[in-house]
């Protein structure tokens, strides 16, 4: 097992950035020194390599540790990884962020430190985790995808009457934290005017409000925050990825004006990313800021030259990507942006820990340890038979796999030895583009195959659910005993069949109309597919965060996708052999495969989700012609993808729409196509949505607002919230499909969860479910 590293690593002197200057005269606090220094990174994963804060998390909700032994594993986790930072060569006082720790989520943190904590939760045992994840009889905050990256944060929630506070002790805790330790870090502190625009208003606040509104108020809670801050760091990061969005907005300038203009601060370095950040530039400078971080991976913003004699962070080092920066490519951009110091583009949350460890890389599912609680799907013919289904001239596509791969460490290491080399002009690196014009295609207008399904013989408002249902131990179990040779896999196969026709048992015992197989064979909804799929790679424990304990384990797309033979069809005709109602086949969606994978830059994202958009088409067609008539394709992530930048966002759906319609075009008119979405704001793209042509969309609706109001085709706007363990009442229920009612013709409506079950229990699914089935009753009884 070699150590793979990325880069040569200048471990062992501290980098020094060959030219430009470090931002303004240099001063001393504490015998720190103002000086920004020349390599640093914005951020860093959080859940422990070998995931210990899950683990940590889901122990204390269990109520098998008590918070002590939460925190604990917290300090064990901020300590391990500031020394891991140091050795590889983050030395500089300020090179290391603090205050990038997160028990849940840093805009909930965020949210804490300024005080807008609604009052409903102030009084729960634990308020902070009552606002993650609901507490008895309180719902939880909204939870969304942070800008265009498979994270979710907490929704805050801002009224006219929130009573900000300053609450510095998170930050200051950190910071001292490791000072001990020896390091003297940079608090990292998400922006008040992110914070503001990520905000829903408070319920109940009049109808003009915006979160903005408190802007003001907002500021002087900052101004404490950062006069606390002050005696202890020289510089502190505040995040801005708002700038790229709303780059020219007054709010950015009138924030920043009053902060700067603040006597007892530390200096301040505005983080801005996901993008191109130009529009927001001279409002920043104008401030006066003392030091500005961009993201170099998109170009060299504009306006840059503005922050000449200032601080500039080049984030030339991809945070989204898990490919090897370029060198020249890295230091052409350095000089061409002024850069007086390296970093990351975006914090390294969105990365795996590192590639030590994934030394079975491109076939590592072949090697997935017994310890692994998720190794690859046994029965994956990359797991199978690693070395036979490799056409003869595709080794080329993965020539370079993993040496030309880069997780956290590695990338950290990347932009040490890129401070050390400094900027050197050169040739800009040119973004792929697609190339050819797009045709979308269609199936039969709606009318006929509403004609050509009717004798699916389902009754009004059809109940239904999202595909997985719960992923038991036993499951898990089993993957883990067949990759480790303690199961055959004929073995791990029929334990498989025997979990569908218990799924298909408990459905048909609750009353459902139509049903799932339940994905008990699927560890992920896109690394299975990944698995089944040439052209992807799937690592080991490449793990990156979702949302609180949750983590992913994102695919590598790093060659032409083909589909060498049929992944879902055996579990969808061995479901629907078992019952006579229809079973829903169950695909991921080529624009979600996509978007949850690690892409290789320099393919054009529209060719390659086309490239699967044809692989996914083949599998329709193989459920079609195996007896399935109803087939669902999710796409969870199509608002995921969507550019920051408005200008951007038209060519993009224009070809997500258009691959999901090339996957989906090959069903023939009596054959019902369902779409799935979830925690997406679908509404923003909700024209596109439309656009997919499913004939039935079911879509998040209970924790996150959505309008279905004029969907001429089936709709099932989301019923109860699966993400809590709360059981929804069937009064509820009824409520919400009565209110649907309102705007959904009772022919359209259709009945659901929000999303899949997987992570519930059985006894919450049963419950839930049958509350679900009763509501919908009664509802049909006034419908029809
Ligand atoms: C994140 S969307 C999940 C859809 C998938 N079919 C499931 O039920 O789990
Ligand atoms: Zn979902």
């Amino acid at each position: 097992m070699s150590r793979r590293a990325a880069t040569p690593t200048s471990i062992g002197h501290e980098p020094r950035l060959s030219i430009g200057k470090t931002g303004g005269p240099a001063a001393t606090i504490r015998g720190v020194t103002t000086d920004f220094p020349a390599a640093t990174i914005l951020g860093y994963p959080r859940i422990g390599p070998g995931r210990e804060l899950k683990h940590a998390l889901e122990s204390y909700w269990a109520g098998r540790t008590g918070r002590a032994a939460l925190e604990e594993a917290g300090r064990r986790l901020r300590a391990q990884t500031w020394a891991r930072l140091h050795e590889l060569g983050l030395r500089a006082p300020g090179a290391l962020p603090s205050n990038t720790f997160s028990q849940y989520d840093h805009v909930l943190d965020a949210a804490v430190a300024v005080g807008a904590v609604p009052e409903r939760y102030r009084g729960a045992a634990d308020p902070y985790f009552a606002m993650a994840r609901g507490a008895d009889g309180l719902p939880p905050l909204r939870m969304t995808k942070w800008f265009d990256t498979n994270y979710h944060y907490i929704v805050p929630e801002i009224g006219p009457r929130t009573a900000f506070a300053a609450s510095p002790d998170k930050p200051l805790a950190e910071l001292a934290e490791a000072r001990a330790l020896g390091h003297a870090t940079r608090p990292v502190l998400l922006g008040p005017v992110t914070l503001l625009r990520l905000a829903r208003a408070a319920p109940g606040a009049p109808g003009g409000f915006s979160p903005l509104d408190r802007l003001d108020d907002l500021l002087d809670v900052y101004g404490e925050l950062l006069s606390a801050l002050a005696p202890h760091a020289a510089w502190v990061q505040l995040d801005e990825p708002i700038a790229v969005v709303d780059g020219g907005s007054p709010a950015l300038r009138h924030a920043y004006r009053r902060l700067a203009a603040l006597t007892a601060r530390p200096r301040l370095l505005v983080a801005t990313y996901f993008g191109d950040a130009g529009d927001a530039l001279p409002a920043l400078a104008v401030a006066p800021v003392d030091g500005i971080a961009v993201d170099l991976t998109h170009g060299v913003p504009r306006n840059l030259g503005l922050f000449e004699g200032r601080t500039i962070v080049g984030g030339v080092v991809s945070g989204r990507d898990v490919w090897r920066t370029d060198p020249d490519a890295a230091r052409a951009l350095l000089a061409a942006a002024g850069a007086t110091a390296v970093g990351t583009s975006c914090s390294l949350l969105h990365v795996p820990y590192t590639l030590r460890g994934e030394s079975a890389l491109p076939e590592s599912s072949k090697a997935a340890s017994p310890e692994s609680s998720e190794p690859a799907s046994p029965e994956s013919s990359k797991a199978a038979s690693p070395e036979s289904s490799e056409p003869a001239g595709r080794e080329s596509s993965k020539a370079g796999l993993p040496e030309g791969l880069a997780f956290a460490e590695e990338k950290v290491a990347e932009v040490v030895s890129l401070a050390a080399l400094g900027p050197k002009e050169g040739p800009l690196p040119q973004r792929p583009r697609a190339a050819g014009t797009l045709g979308v295609e269609s199936r039969a207008p709606y009318a006929a195959r509403e004609q050509a399904q009717r004798d699916l013989g389902l009754p009004p408002l059809p109940v239904t659910t999202i595909g997985s249902f719960p992923q038991t131990g036993e499951l898990r179990a089993a993957r883990a005993a067949v990759a480790a040779g303690r199961l055959p896999l004929a073995g791990y196969e029929a334990r498989i069949e025997e979990e569908i026709a218990r799924v298909i048992a408990e459905q048909e015992a609750l009353g459902l109309d139509v049903l799932v197989h339940g994905e008990p064979e699927r560890n992920d909804m896109v690394q299975y597919f990944a698995e089944h799929l040439d052209g992807f790679a799937v690592t080991r424990n490449g793990w990156v965060q979702s949302y609180g304990s949750r983590c992913t384990r994102p695919p590598i797309l790093h060659g032409d996708v083909r589909r060498p033979a049929p992944i879902t069809v055996r579990w969808a005709t061995h479901a629907q052999s078992l019952t006579a109602r229809p079973v829903k086949g169950m695909l991921t969606g080529p624009v979600t495969i996509v978007a949850w994978s690690f892409v290789r830059p320099d393919l054009p994202l529209r060719d390659v989700t086309l490239q699967v958009a044809d692989a996914v088409r083949e599998e329709v067609r193989d459920l079609q012609a195996a007896g399935i008539r109803i087939i669902q394709v999710d796409e969870p992530a199509l608002r995921e993808l969507l550019p920051l930048r408005k200008e951007e966002q038209e060519e993009y759906l224009a070809w997500a729409v258009a691959a999901y319609r090339r996957a989906t075009s090959a069903a023939s008119p009596g054959t019902q196509i369902h779409t799935h979405l979830c925690y997406s704001d679908a509404a923003e793209v909700l024209s596109a949505v439309d656009a997919l042509d499913a004939d039935v969309t079911s879509i998040e609706a209970a924790r996150s607002a959505f309008a279905v109001a004029g969907f001429d085709r089936g709709i099932g706007p989301g019923v109860y919230d699966i993400h809590s363990p709360r059981v929804p009442e069937r009064d509820e229920i009824e409520s919400r499909l009565r209110a649907a009612l309102a705007t959904i013709h009772p022919s359209r409506l259709w009945v659901n969860p929000d999303c899949g079950l997987k992570t519930r229990t059985y006894d919450e699914v049963r419950a839930a479910l049958s509350n679900v089935v009763a509501a919908a009753g009664a509802v049909r009884q006034s419908v029809r």
